[in-house]
């Protein structure tokens, strides 16, 4: 029998420290995240980064909380619903990082006598410490725990007809009807890390992002993320004058990919910049990241660089149309398996 696992970063179990602290440490701890060789990671990780980190965190995650738990997950719970009632297979969910694990999701699955799973890492764009550590992980388990089922894994999706359909769609609908221009935030990512997936190592990071093929972009988070905002641009049919691409959520002292979503906000107000709309497509449910980085502290950044008016547009979350989009993958993949 087939079944489907939907997989999320994941959240803390709960806003007090201790238990960000947990989630923060399995999270950096993973070395696809923060990709150094052990001891320094330790060291940058549980000496430094959580003696203050799960604090400020906590703090923000009190911000967006809601009675039912995160939003990450409870909108993930809310698709799995939704995608439930169109299938006619099992689906779960497990997260990445803290409850429900990957391994308790394919172990839900294996109860009801799933021995087939579509795994969906839920990321539009590969990065390594996204889809491949979704894979690394979920491989891990069915080796250790449950060596007869077989998974298939779901593809970024990020140039996808369907996807960008349903994307572009969805932003025409929040749209304001005045805005001067439309922001792409993405979550960034370590330049190290799209130099060290590369297995080309043709991608220097500057236009070579941009450039319509080139053979590094299959793993080149920055590509992708470019070729979407493209993608759904024209769709939309807006000048690219009027669009903005940068990359938020950065961490320590590295160089990160650039541009950086703090810095444009702040200066694109006086570049003209006062009416702004803003999406943030390598998210596919709201989160910490775009409920407080984006619509609280990116606003305020907005506003304090000579900005009027911030719109944040909303993540696809549980929207009909998305709901369509994950059961055509998923449905590609489970044909996938007749054909073996
Ligand atoms: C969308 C894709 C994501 C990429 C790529 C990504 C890379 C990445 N993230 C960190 C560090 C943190 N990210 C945090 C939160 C967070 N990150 C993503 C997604 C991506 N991360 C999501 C969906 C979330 C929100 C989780 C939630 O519960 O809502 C955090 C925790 C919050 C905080 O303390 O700010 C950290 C830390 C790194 C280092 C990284 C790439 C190397
Ligand atoms: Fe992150
Ligand atoms: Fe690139």
């Amino acid at each position: 029998m087939k079944g489907i696992l939907l997989v999320n970063l994941g959240s803390p179990k709960s806003t007090a420290v201790n238990d960000v602290r947990e989630y923060l440490d399995e999270f950096l701890m993973d070395e696809k995240v923060i990709d150094y060789r052990w001891f320094f990671r330790a060291l940058l990780v549980q000496g430094i980064i959580l003696n203050t980190r799960p604090k400020k965190s906590a703090e923000a995650y009190k911000t967006v909380w809601t009675d039912k738990g995160s939003p990450l997950i409870v909108i993930t719970e809310k698709i799995q619903k939704k995608l439930q009632k169109v299938v006619d297979v099992p689906v779960e969910i497990g997260m990445r990082y803290a409850q429900p694990s990957i391994e308790a999701g394919i172990q839900k699955l294996v109860d009801q006598g799933v021995s087939e799973i579509v795994l969906f890492p839920l990321y539009p764009q590969y990065a390594m410490s996204t889809t491949e550590t979704v894979v690394e992980k979920a491989e891990e388990v069915r080796k250790q725990k449950f060596p007869k089922v077989k998974i298939n894994y779901i593809q970024p999706f990020y140039d996808r007809d369907i996807y960008i359909n349903c994307l572009a769609e969805s932003i025409r609908e929040k749209l304001p009807e005045n805005f001067d221009a439309l922001q792409f935030s993405y979550h960034g990512v370590p330049e190290r890390h799209i130099y060290k997936t590369d297995p080309t190592k043709t991608c220097n990071l500057n236009d070579c992002c941009s450039r319509e093929s080139n053979p590094s972009h299959t793993f080149c988070y920055r590509h992708q993320c470019f070729k979407t905002t493209n993608l759904v641009i024209e769709k939309l049919n807006l000048p690219k004058e009027k669009t903005i691409v940068s990359f938020q959520s950065r961490l320590g002292k590295d160089k990160w990919i650039e541009p950086y979503t703090d810095e444009t906000l702040e200066t694109i107000p006086k570049k003209g910049v006062k009416n702004l709309a803003i999406v943030c497509p390598a998210f596919v449910s709201d989160c910490l990241e775009t409920l407080e980085e984006i619509s609280v502290e990116g606003k305020e950044q907005f506003l304090h660089g000579g900005g009027e008016n911030f719109h944040y547009i909303p993540c696809l979350n549980d929207e009909d149309r998305w709901i369509e989009v994950v059961k055509t993958l998923c449905e590609e993949k489970l044909h996938e398996f007749y054909l073996v």
